[in-house]
């Protein structure tokens, strides 16, 4: 069985930040904590109630919905661009199902969406989505802000808002034929994104790979979120975050149920390294590079080192 791992646990609730002033020492403290947590393991826990818990559960009831329609209808969900069709039944990862939705944030792509599952239409269901994704992606957005306040350079948070889009992954881990049995629900990896804002339900499963190559549990703790940096932002930052390798493992006797609002570069936006991030403690280590490129390169190699070499310097 797998190591248990410390992972940094962020409180932003509206209590614990109340009293405390954008821009005051507190603050300041808070933004360092979120990096130096990016920095260590890139991943960590946050408890945020802008997201109650009455919409997670809605979230998992509308998921359960979601994944218990016919095949042939999951199999309408087609997009030419990775990461977004149906996937179920895959051979290496038979266990797993997911759908990802592009930009369901806006109200147009989550009804599409909803439409498209429930043709006789579905509106709890599309209300959920939205309203999930929508402020899932505002808690991925105020955790960015933290990373651009902690190295001092807020006033290109702006462009970093105007170049960004993202994809709502929705994804189910049925359980093992026996329950004795652990599989892999899905195959180690870094997030190709930025940063993604994870939600599951209460079963377990999520493991991370050390920086010295162990395998550890991450055990999420009740209604947290889970924050992961992706290489996009690991090669923005030059190197300074720390892009988790992660992996999904099955085991008992529930379903496993999560959602991700992966953020990432529009299609023609470049991942350039600030000027403010190089100095000679920090040579430049990554090229600007187009995101969209990036992830054709990595979809053709499928190569763990694919940042490093497409875009290392
Ligand atoms: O299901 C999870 O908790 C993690 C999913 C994940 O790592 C991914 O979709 O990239
Ligand atoms: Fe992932």
């Amino acid at each position: 069985m797998a190591a248990k791992v410390e992972i940094p646990f962020l409180d932003i609730s509206e209590e614990a930040l109340a009293g405390i002033e954008v821009k005051s020492e507190k603050w300041k403290e808070l933004c360092n904590e979120v990096r130096e947590a990016c920095e260590t393991h890139g991943i960590f826990f946050l408890v945020y109630d802008k997201i109650p818990t009455s919409l997670r559960e809605e979230m998992f009831v509308a998921l359960k919905a979601l994944f218990d329609l016919p095949e042939e209808t999951k199999n309408k969900h087609v997009n030419p661009k990775p990461y977004r069709s149906y996937l179920g039944n895959c051979p290496v990862i038979p266990f797993h199902e997911s759908f990802g939705v592009d930009d369901a944030p806006t109200l147009d792509a989550s009804q599409a969406f909803t439409n498209l599952m429930w043709p006789e239409g579905n509106p709890s269901f599309c209300e959920t989505i939205h309203g999930m994704s929508s402020k899932m992606q505002e808690l991925n957005f105020l955790v960015m802000k933290m990373i651009y306040e902690s190295f001092d350079i807020e006033k290109l948070y702006d462009s970093f808002v105007e170049e960004t889009t993202s994809i709502f992954r929705i994804m189910k881990y049925k359980v093992p034929p026996s329950a004795t049995d652990s599989s892999i629900g899905l195959v180690a990896h870094t997030d190709k994104n930025a940063i993604t804002i994870l939600c599951q339900n209460e079963v377990q499963g999520l493991e991370i790979q050390t920086k010295n190559g162990d395998w550890a549990q991450v055990m999420v703790p009740e209604n947290a979120f889970t924050a992961v940096v992706g290489d996009a932002l690991k090669a923005w930052s030059n190197g300074r975050l720390h892009a988790a390798r992660h992996r999904v493992v099955i085991s008992g006797e529930k379903d496993r149920y999560s959602c991700g609002l992966f953020s990432m570069p529009k299609e023609e936006a470049v991942v350039e390294v600030p000027d403010e991030l190089v100095d000679m403690e920090h040579p430049l280590q990554y090229r600007p590079f187009n995101y969209s490129d990036y992830i054709s390169y990595f979809v053709s190699k499928l190569s763990d080192d694919a940042l490093e070499i497409y875009a290392g310097i």
